[in-house]
C-alpha cells in the first residue's frame, strides 16, 4: 500500500482546519490542492489548512492557507488549533509558547490539561489605511461611508495582521453575512480583500457577530473576526475593553489591554485523523 497521507482535523467553536504536518508526510502544497480538500464535496470539508510545523525566520511556525487555497498571515482559530496539535503531538511540552506566522510571532498559553482551551496574545491592531489596506488618502477608517451592492453602510476598517471591515447592524444573520459578504470581499476599496463581521451591540460587554471571511466564505467563527469587532466596538466608545464576543459556533472572549495589546480566549476540538487519498497531492 502507498505511503497515505495523513491529516488531522480540528475546530475552533465550527472554523475547522486540516492539519497538514510535513514532518509526516512528504507532500508538495499548491493553491488549488488545498481548495480542493477542503471543498466539502468533492474533498475533505474545512474552512482552511494549517501546513506545519515548518521553519519561519529560524522559529517554530504554521503556514495557514484559506479554503480557496489563498495564504493567509494570521488566524486566531487557526493559531489555537496549532498549539492543540503541537501539544498533543509533542512537538511543545510547555504551557506558554510562541508560534510564528506571517503576520510575527504568537505567544499562545493552553488554559488547561486537555488542551482545549487557549489564551492568545494577538498583538494591536491599526486602523490606519495603508496598513489594512484600504485605498484613498492616508486617514483611520472609521466609521466612514461605503457602497457595497448599491447600498450605503458605515463601516470600520483595521487589520490584525489580516484586513477587517466592522459594520454595525440592527439585523445581524446568516443571511445578511452571506448577501454582503462577497460584495465586502472584493471590493475595490480593499486592495487584498476583505474579512467582514457584521455587528450588533447587545450591552457594553457583549456583541453578536456574524463573518463572511475572505478567502473562505461564511464560517461559524473567526478569532481575528472576534478581535476585530471588539476593538472596533471600544474604539467606538461602545463597550468596555473585555467583551464576549457571541457567533454561532459560540463565544469568544476578547480582552483589550491598556497599551492595546488584544487577548483573546478560544477554545479547540480534535475531530479525526484522516487518511487523504494520494490523487490530492499528485
Ligand atoms: N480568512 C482570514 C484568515 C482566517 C481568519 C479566521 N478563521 C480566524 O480564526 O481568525 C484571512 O484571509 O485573513
Amino acid at each position: 500500500m502507498t505511503d497515505c497521507i495523513t491529516m488531522i482535523k480540528y475546530q475552533g467553536l465550527g472554523n475547522d482546519y486540516l492539519v497538514l504536518d510535513p514532518n509526516k508526510n512528504r507532500v508538495q502544497l499548491q493553491g488549488k490542492k488545498i481548495a480542493l480538500m477542503c471543498q466539502r464535496g468533492f474533498g475533505l470539508g474545512a474552512d482552511g489548512v494549517l501546513y506545519g510545523p515548518v521553519d519561519i525566520n529560524g522559529k517554530m511556525g504554521v503556514h495557514i492557507y484559506n479554503s480557496d487555497g489563498s495564504e493567509a498571515a494570521i488566524s486566531g482559530n487557526g493559531v489555537c488549533i496549532f498549539a492543540k496539535y503541537l501539544l498533543d503531538h509533542e512537538y511543545v511540552k510547555e504551557k506558554k509558547f510562541e508560534i510564528k506566522t506571517l503576520s510575527g510571532s504568537i505567544e499562545v498559553e493552553c488554559l488547561n490539561s486537555r488542551a482545549t482551551e487557549f489564551r492568545v496574545n494577538m498583538g494591536k491592531a491599526s486602523f490606519l489605511s495603508r496598513e489594512i489596506p484600504v485605498t484613498g488618502e492616508v486617514r483611520e477608517v472609521i466609521n466612514e461611508d461605503f457602497t457595497f451592492n448599491n447600498k450605503d453602510y458605515k463601516a470600520t476598517c483595521l487589520t490584525i495582521g489580516n484586513p477587517h471591515c466592522i459594520i454595525f447592524m440592527d439585523e445581524v444573520s446568516e443571511k445578511a453575512a452571506r448577501e454582503l459578504g462577497p460584495y465586502v470581499e472584493n471590493a475595490d476599496e480593499f486592495p487584498e480583500r476583505m474579512n467582514l463581521q457584521i455587528c450588533r451591540k447587545i450591552d457594553t460587554g457583549n456583541l453578536d457577530i456574524e463573518i463572511w471571511e475572505r478567502g473562505s466564505g461564511y464560517t461559524k467563527a473567526s478569532g481575528t473576526g472576534s478581535c476585530a469587532a471588539a476593538m472596533a466596538a471600544y474604539k467606538l466608545g461602545l463597550t468596555e475593553n473585555r467583551i464576549n464576543i457571541n457567533q454561532p459556533g459560540g463565544m469568544i472572549q476578547i480582552d483589550i489591554h491598556e497599551d492595546g495589546t488584544i487577548y483573546m480566549t478560544g477554545s479547540v476540538g480534535y475531530v479525526a485523523d484522516m487518511s487523504v487519498a494520494e490523487s490530492f497531492f499528485s
